[in-house]
């Protein structure tokens, strides 16, 4: 029942802007639908009061009619503006035809929530202001008129149920927000991701890396403290592409990615520099300790059976300086790189 209420507007996607709007005219409609089938009913069968009864049951009416409407045009001002003027208009009536009394000023806490939740800051508060006059209006007269008050049973019906719609008009308003924060963050994850990370490997990318390593270099005021980059090329890596075809060489790069994760200390960064070139920079790491480890990575590496294939690496490697920018840093590990290549490939030069 509750799955066919809330329905699902194409037109207004969980990124649109209206996207819980809708839900919140949904959820009202709702409430004002069954509040006022069940006001009537208590009004017809209880108090045997015809004339509540009826304007409950014109609530009750005209509420599904605005569904219906918003069901088939699914025009969310028209449905937001319907449903604040009727559920005003009703209250209004009720207020001032009950003259204030018998705690009906109760019923007018409700406009603010519905008027602010469905139409925003500028027309809630106008809204509210005007309910909320016509209330002091009738509290004014009531002190004029120095009655003695009496409570009844429609006294207790009207905090109880007014409670109650203000309980499930709040539950519903702050599962709203909570969703829609959730939403919005796992988007900002998203649009994160996709701004720092290669889509292919998953790892950082080249933009993301420059900004690492810049932010390393900067912290670094003394040579004390080494920072050792290399850069690593896969060897050959367009015979497999021209081999086997571009989406097993994008196989073998997200393989040879995997692999490089595993070997990483905690405070390393991987990155994808460019096609088949990753840079690993190893934090407080002296060159000779680098060559160490990128000659471990280099055997390591023509081990690893990757999509059926056994591939080589070269490593270009250096370590920073003073004055160093990742600019300058990575410039010199590719010079290395490009001597690798040169003295044969699957080699360490520094
Ligand atoms: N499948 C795939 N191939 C890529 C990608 N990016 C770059 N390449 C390929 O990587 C290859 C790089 O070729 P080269 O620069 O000649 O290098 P190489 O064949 O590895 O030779 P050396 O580096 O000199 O050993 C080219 O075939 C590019 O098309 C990618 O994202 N996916």
């Amino acid at each position: 029942m509750l799955k066919f209420w809330y329905k699902e507007f194409p037109q207004y996607p969980p990124d649109h802007a209206d996207y819980w709007r809708v839900r919140l005219i949904e959820h009202t409609l709702l409430l004002t639908t069954v509040y006022f089938l069940v006001l009537s009913l208590i009004n017809l069968f209880d108090f045997q009061d015809i004339k509540y009864a009826i304007l409950d049951a014109s609530g009750f009416i005209i509420s599904l009619g605005i569904y219906a409407g918003f069901r088939i045009t699914g025009h969310v001002n028209i449905a937001a503006w319907a449903l604040t003027l009727l559920v005003t208009a009703l209250l209004l009536l009720f207020v001032v035809s009950a003259g204030g009394y018998s705690h009906s000023l109760y019923w007018a806490t409700l406009v603010p929530p519905i008027a602010f939740f469905l139409l925003g800051p500028h027309w809630g508060a106008v809204i509210s202001a005007v309910v909320f006059t016509v209330c002091v209006a009738l509290v004014y007269e009531q002190v004029q008129q120095q009655q003695e008050v009496t409570f009844g049973l429609g006294a207790l019906y009207n905090v109880v149920e007014v409670s109650i719609a203000h309980i499930l008009l709040f539950r519903f308003y702050e599962g709203t927000r909570t969703l829609a924060y959730q939403q919005l963050a796992a988007q900002n994850v998203k649009i994160q991701n996709l701004a720092e990370r290669d889509k292919l490997t998953g790892l950082y990318n080249r933009e993301k890396l420059d900004l690492k390593l810049e932010e390393m270099l900067s912290t670094i005021l003394d040579t004390e403290r080494a920072v050792t980059v290399m850069i690593l090329d896969i060897d050959h890596f367009k015979l497999v592409n021209d081999s086997y075809g571009h989406l097993v060489g994008d196989k073998v790069l997200t393989g040879l990615a995997e692999q490089l994760r595993k070997k990483m200390r905690s405070g390393d960064l991987l990155a994808r520099w460019g096609g088949e070139e990753f840079v690993v920079v190893l934090s407080n790491t002296t060159l000779d300790a680098g060559i160490l480890q990128a000659e471990r990575l280099r055997a390591f590496v023509a081990e690893q059976e990757i999509e059926g294939k056994f591939l080589t690496i070269s490593l270009g490697l250096a370590q920073n300086q003073l004055g160093d920018t990742a600019e300058t840093l990575l410039d010199r590990a590719d010079k290395a790189l490009y001597q690798a290549k040169s003295q044969g490939r699957n080699r360490v030069v520094a």
